[in-house]
């Protein structure tokens, strides 16, 4: 015979409050069991790229209503690039002289009917100006001036990549345009608090947290805080020429460095290791073969070869572990290209089982 033992308390208890009690058991019971992982870092590193990427290894495709709102973004990022290109020409009067007669007259268009009432977060009203400008876009990009602006792109809010849309400005123009993976990943919206997914990853329960890194946005980050398993830093490499979108007076890798050292300190993440992703090699590869570190105000101090990726690699890596003061805890650096599918794979499948065992660790309190 069975025997129900029950606490004279649980005796005055009626059955639906017990029903409820053994549901929130259960409930907490599951949320303990969920790998809790919080992608975070500054604007423009790369967390919601690499948050697409775990959709692309273990969830579901886009529906076709987001592959809709998805082209609409792309349109906007093009627009959003060549209104940045052309605030930067108009400040720059060596560069407006480069204009051609033809193309100063498309240039005045776009000044007039885009870049004056522009507005970045409208993704519908700009999609709609990349698509009633298409002929003046076109000739802009081929020109000379656009061209100068681009490669002083340092100097403006351009996304770094973004040249690549542009690059393929006709089909993501056309009627029948079907956004591919490659422009997904390029695809550009600034995250504004917290987001988060749930995925099955080999059996674990992985919710991940993907953040809004501008300085405004990171007050809403506390609200995730409790309970983490693991920190993916992500920091982009190839942002130490460029002044932040939110204060031109800060130089974006100190604010990357900055926000590292103060993760690293955060009084919820003691017991916690570090994943530290220094995204954005491939952008990185390029500019170092032109821009030198040393020039920076802030990293003055670098004596390695101009120039040269592993140098300048080593040179950031050092800077970012030399934080960790705690010989008990541990920063696993990855160089990686968040748009790369492959490389996030191949980078990911080592820290799932640096999280996984991390889990098991904290589960019997080791
Ligand atoms: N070429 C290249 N572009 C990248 C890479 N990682 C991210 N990007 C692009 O950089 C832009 C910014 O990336 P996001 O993932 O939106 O940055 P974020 O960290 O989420 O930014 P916030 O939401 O503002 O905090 C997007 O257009 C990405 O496609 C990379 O490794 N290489
Ligand atoms: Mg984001």
């Amino acid at each position: 015979m069975g025997v129900c033992s029950s606490s004279p308390d649980d005796l005055n208890v009626k059955p639906s409050t017990q029903k409820q009690k053994r549901d929130a058991k259960e409930a907490k019971a599951s949320e303990d069991a969920k790998i809790k992982m919080l992608l975070l870092g500054c604007g423009e590193s790369g967390k919601s790229t690499i948050f697409k990427q775990m959709r692309i290894l273990h969830g579901k495709p886009q529906t076709a209503a987001e592959l809709l709102r998805l082209r609409d973004i792309i349109r906007s990022n093009c627009v959003m690039l060549m209104v940045a290109l052309a605030n930067f020409i108009e400040a720059t009067a060596e560069v407006e002289g480069l204009l051609l007669a033809d193309e100063r007259k498309a240039f005045n268009k776009v000044l007039e009917e885009v870049v004056s009432n522009f507005n970045d977060e409208n993704v519908d009203a700009n999609a709609e100006h990349c698509m009633n400008h298409i002929p003046q876009f076109q000739t802009l990009w081929k020109s000379a001036a656009f061209k100068e602006a681009w490669s002083r792109r340092a100097e403006t809010d351009a996304i770094d990549g973004h040249d690549a849309l542009m690059d393929s400005f006709d089909d993501i123009t056309s009627a029948d345009y079907a956004v591919p993976s490659n422009h997904l990943l390029l695809s550009r919206v600034r995250t504004e608090g917290v987001v988060s997914h749930s995925y099955d990853i080999d059996g674990a329960i992985f919710e991940i947290f993907d953040v809004g890194g501008q300085r405004y946005f990171r007050k809403t980050w506390f609200d995730c805080f409790e309970d983490v398993t693991a920190i993916i830093f992500v920091a982009s490499l190839s942002e130490f020429d460029q002044m932040l979108a939110e204060d031109k007076s800060k130089n974006r890798m100190t604010e990357a460095l900055d926000l590292f050292s103060s993760v690293l300190d955060n009084a919820y993440f003691t017991k916690i290791d570090l994943l530290l992703f220094l995204n954005k090699k491939d952008l990185f590869a390029t500019k170092i073969r032109t821009s030198n570190i040393a020039d920076q105000k802030d990293f003055s101090d670098f004596e390695g070869k101009p120039n040269d990726f592993d140098s300048g690699v080593g040179y950031f890596i050092d800077k970012f572990v030399a934080f960790n003061e705690d010989p008990e805890r541990q920063v696993f650096v990855h160089i990686t290209c968040a748009t790369d599918t492959g490389n996030i794979s191949f980078v990911w499948e080592s820290c799932k089982e640096i999280i996984l065992e991390a889990n098991i660790q904290a589960s019997f309190g080791l």
